[in-house]
């Protein structure tokens, strides 16, 4: 008998994998300056002497962690082969609504030797964590390099910002060197810490701009190239998707994940090329996801009422008044079962915050000195989002 799976053959990816969040490029494009700037504030762990403490800003998907482990690696190979170098040893964590006492705990963790156990979640002070650290870091001796990547999400940055750096000079660290590299979203994390704090780091700033279409398609093609089946894309699909994603966001990570999501519908069609109409399928899939997920965000009733006004689009009667809308909305309200907001208030005040998230748009309608004024609403996104939307979350519910 036939297998469920004996038809299903790989026709345009020759290596998923290239275009999958997990792959690590051995090259990295267009950010010979950001890498040469990363290579001076490191040069110094060549020669055994005290790295720089490090500072990456740059938005999502610009390549800070890329650029962060391509220099990383040239760097530890580089120790190897010199005899002035120490033992270059790299400990990455990530902050993400972290506390200083879990970080160093996490670095002592990595540190510790296997057969030892963890440091414990609870019962000791960050004092005792970060002493533990020091005598972890004196036992296995030569040069760490610490990256704290989402640092700006680090509860109390100013502590761990401040001990670390200064380690050497107060005597807790002599075998050892120690030095910090913080990756962040935001531009302003640096005039959130101390003046204290910026004194004793001394950091190397380096800002990753948002990448334009052209470094886009650089990017793209190379990765197209190892991806895909040989005539497997067009000239159209990449520049679409470079284009695109150069538009929205300017991140990398955005215009891969384009590429491989066209290749995908592409794939589903049994087209053998991908053009540029798969990518820009793939964007509207892409977009629609996203609104599904902040429609899933919104309270049971503000649903209903988003639905409400998802109806009367649908059927050709908006701009619509907040009182109509109250009727649909109470009419879906009784059919879920549940029972329905009753004054205009309510619904007024979920209009509003269904307009500030940018779901809808508001008119304001004067009647003149007599008529006063009234507020008109329509749908901004197409009614079909919110119906898969609210059916899809209605099943979840109902589970
Ligand atoms: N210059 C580049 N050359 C090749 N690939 C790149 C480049 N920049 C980014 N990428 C790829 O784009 C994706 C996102 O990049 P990366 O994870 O480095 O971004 P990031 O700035 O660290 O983002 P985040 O702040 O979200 O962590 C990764 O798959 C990465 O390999």
């Amino acid at each position: 008998m036939a297998g469920l799976f004996d038809e299903v053959t790989e026709t345009l990816f020759a290596n998923k994998t290239v275009l999958e969040e997990e792959y690590e490029p051995d090259t990295i494009l267009e950010r010979e300056d950001e890498i040469e700037e990363y290579k001076d504030a490191l040069k110094d762990v060549l020669f055994g002497r005290n790295p720089s403490n490090v500072m990456l800003y740059g938005k999502a998907g610009v390549g800070k962690t890329a650029v962060t482990t391509y220099v990383l690696d040239e760097l530890q190979q580089a120790t190897r082969e010199r005899e002035q170098a120490d033992t270059l040893y790299v400990h990455r964590h990530n902050c993400n609504d972290d506390t200083v006492f879990s970080a160093v705990r996490a670095l002592v963790n990595q540190l510790l030797p296997e057969d030892e156990k963890q440091f414990p979640k609870k019962g000791l002070s960050t004092a005792d964590a970060r002493e533990e650290l020091y005598a972890q870091l004196e036992r296995v001796g030569g040069t760490h390099l610490v990256v704290l990547d989402e640092i700006d999400h680090l509860a109390e940055a100013d502590d761990l910002l401040y001990e670390l750096p200064r380690a050497r000079a107060n005597g807790h660290l002599d075998a050892a060197r120690i030095g910090v590299i913080g990756i962040s979203n935001n531009y302003t994390f640096r005039n959130q810490l101390s003046s204290k704090v910026k004194d004793t780091l001394r950091e190397e700033e380096i800002s990753f701009s948002t990448y334009d279409a052209t470094e886009l398609r650089t990017i793209l093609y190379d990765r197209a190239e190892k991806a895909l089946v040989d005539d497997g894309y067009t000239d159209g699909a990449v520049g679409k998707a470079a284009a695109l994603a150069a538009q929205d966001t300017g991140s990398a990570r955005q215009a891969i994940d384009l590429l491989r999501k066209g290749g995908e519908i592409a794939e589903r069609e049994d087209a053998a090329t991908i053009e540029d109409d798969h990518i820009d399928r793939a964007r509207e899939e892409v977009k629609r996801g996203r609104l599904r997920d902040k429609i899933a965000d919104q309270s049971l009733h503000a649903r209903h009422v988003l639905e409400a006004v998802a109806h009367i689009e649908h059927n050709g009667d908006t701009p619509v008044r907040t009182k109509d809308v109250m009727k649909t909305y109470q009419r879906i309200a009784d059919e879920r079962g549940d029972d329905p907001l009753t004054t205009l208030k309510s619904i007024q005040n979920h209009l509003s915050d269904l307009q500030m998230l940018g779901f809808l748009i508001r008119h304001e309608v004067n009647k003149g000195q007599s008529g006063g004024y009234y507020y008109t609403h329509e749908l901004d996104m197409e009614p079909d989002v919110v119906f898969e939307a609210c059916n899809e979350l209605d099943k979840e519910d109902a589970v």
